[in-house]
């Protein structure tokens, strides 16, 4: 079983100095048993990369070029991040697949890009509503996850974290039921079977207004490593509450691993 991993994304929210009394909040007071990252906008990722040195948060950016470098205005790329000490980036958040046009291949592109500089892509999947009640939800999925099954081969899609983020569950405080979350992260782990050696190492996450209420449950799935957080990832008691919850989860897996082995 993987160390769980909660990862805060903060979206286009932030100044500097709100940012600095967050980073005082936060940092050295997460749980030693669980990993966990903060996505900054590109602006903060200095004031990240100094406030979190040393400490076991680990940074990260909500987004990239598809390219390496170039005449490529307005867009920042894998390295760039890298220099700021970046070890995650998001990639193919349903708000830039609805709002910038983002496609499956372009996403899959991206977490190429992100690959090739050292960086774990957090690649974000995930049904519209509408396409939920149509019965559709797996078939979005399958498109989604087939198109990263094109451009990247099986080793790479073995270092990937998947974030399962049904679109009609972020920001409406309505997150998607235990079952409905682990039928899909079930799925998602199907899927990986199929194209991965070595699935267990990808670490499959679920976001979608998780609050530190629901946490506990939805992170103690058979088939979750963790949690991708927006708004709550804003307020320092709310996101350390959420991490809390992961650790409780990694004891409850560490005790059926060990009834398992007997
Ligand atoms: O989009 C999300 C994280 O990437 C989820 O956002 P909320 O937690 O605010 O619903």
């Amino acid at each position: 079983m993987e160390r769980k991993l909660v990862v805060g994304n903060w979206k286009m929210n932030g100044d500097l100095v709100g940012n600095q009394a967050l980073f005082e909040q936060l940092v050295g007071r997460s749980p030693g048993s669980v990993d966990t990252a903060l996505c900054l906008p590109f602006p903060y990722l200095a004031q990240g990369q100094r406030a979190l040195s040393g400490s076991a948060t680990m940074l990260g950016a909500q987004n990239l070029s598809e390219f390496d470098a170039g005449a490529y205005t307005g867009e920042v790329s894998g390295a760039m991040l890298a220099d700021f000490d970046c070890r995650f980036v998001i990639v193919g958040h349903s708000e830039r697949r609805a709002l910038f046009h983002e496609d499956d291949l372009l996403v899959a592109r991206k977490a190429r890009a992100a690959l090739a500089a050292g960086l774990a892509p957090i690649v974000c999947v995930g049904e519209s509503l509408v396409e939920r009640e149509a019965g559709r939800a797996e078939d979005v999925l399958l498109r989604q996850l087939d198109a990263l099954a094109r451009v990247l081969d099986g080793a790479s899609l073995s270092r990937l974290v998947i974030a399962y983020e049904p679109v009609w569950a972020i920001g409406t405080g309505r997150a998607a039921s235990p079952e409905q979350v682990q039928a899909i992260l079930s799925f998602v782990r199907g899927w990986l079977a199929r194209h991965v050696v070595d699935s267990r190492a990808v670490r499959v996450l679920y976001g979608g207004s998780v609050k530190a209420d629901r946490a506990a449950a939805l992170f103690s799935l058979p088939d979750s490593d963790g949690g991708l957080i927006g708004g709550a990832s804003l307020i320092a008691k709310q996101f350390l509450e959420i991490c809390e919850a992961a650790a409780v989860a990694t004891q409850d897996d560490d005790v059926s691993d060990f009834k398992g082995s007997r």
